[in-house]
């Protein structure tokens, strides 16, 4: 099988120029079959709060109106998505920015109203990625960058959080590739402290996540990029990583952040 990695990168990392275009250029620097994913959740809240729409997260999720959907439309997908790509291409990786909604290549489901309406919030479920149409954009040479941008497949657009499609890209992929999940971040890994960045924990099984959560050690964003995370350990990914954006180098010794086990 050959080999694939599923990168993505976290909205801090992209808000600093010099920090992303560090990452770029390593991820450039990669060689073999690459997916880039990336967020943009810091910027999107700036320019709503910019824009005079009130920004609303609830369990790390947008609540997304009509508005918000049209912001963040032209953030990820515009903004975000293109200067990636453009960055991509001065480092000579010939990047094609995407959307789920390109090529149809993510379909999500609106997700349910329960107690909480969140708005054109797309949830993932077995079957949204077009694994095959995907291997075939690989398979030309081309680098796929996806926003967190998917569709319905009924004409309208929903936001989807991107480490939930990482994890997706990842899972669909891995009965082709052999697929390497690295979630790139601010931080050098999960840590015991947040506030001391070398409090890196090296390895982390499923049964320490579980207790790791009861302690109050991971809180917050880290909650839902575990739970994709350990989602794809146990559905066939090979190994998953998770990082600092400017480590990405220390990949290729096994020295890179936390990496979990099933
Ligand atoms: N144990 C932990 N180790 C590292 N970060 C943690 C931990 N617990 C909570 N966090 C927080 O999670 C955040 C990452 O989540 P998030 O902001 O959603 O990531 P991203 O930038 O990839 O979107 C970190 O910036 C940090 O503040
Ligand atoms: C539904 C939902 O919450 N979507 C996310 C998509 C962007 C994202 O995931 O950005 P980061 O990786 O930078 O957090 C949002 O709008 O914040």
């Amino acid at each position: 099988m050959k080999s694939l990695y599923v990168i993505k990168i976290g909205g801090n990392v992209i808000d600093n120029s010099e920090n992303l275009y560090n990452f770029l250029n390593d991820f450039a620097g990669i060689e073999g079959h690459k997916i880039l994913i990336h967020g943009g959740g810091k910027l999107a809240t700036d320019l709503s709060h910019a824009m005079g729409v009130e920004p609303k997260m609830v369990d790390g999720r947008r609540i997304t109106d009509i508005e918000t959907l049209r912001i963040v439309t032209m953030v990820y997908a515009g903004l975000i998505n293109k200067n990636i790509v453009a960055q991509l291409q001065r480092f000579e990786c010939n990047a094609i920015g995407l959307t789920g909604a390109d090529a149809n290549l993510i379909r999500a489901n609106p997700r349910p109203v329960k107690e909480i309406d969140y708005g054109f919030v797309g949830d993932l479920h077995e079957g949204s990625v077009a694994s095959g149409k995907l291997s075939d954009i690989l398979e030309t040479g081309l680098i796929p960058v996806f926003s967190a941008i998917t569709h319905d497949g009924e004409g309208q657009l929903l936001n989807t959080n991107a480490d939930t499609i990482a994890s997706a890209i990842a899972i669909a992929l891995s009965s082709i590739y052999e697929v390497s999940l690295v979630y790139c971040f601010e931080k050098k890994g999960v840590l015991t402290n947040v506030a001391d960045d070398e409090s890196v924990i090296r390895e982390i099984s499923s049964t320490e996540f579980e207790k790791l959560k009861s302690d109050g050690i991971i809180a917050g964003g880290m909650l839902p990029k575990l739970e994709n995370a350990f989602k794809a350990i146990n559905s066939g990914v090979n190994e998953v990583y998770i990082g600092k954006s400017d480590e990405l180098a220390l990949l290729n010794e096994q020295l890179f952040g936390t990496r979990l086990f099933a």
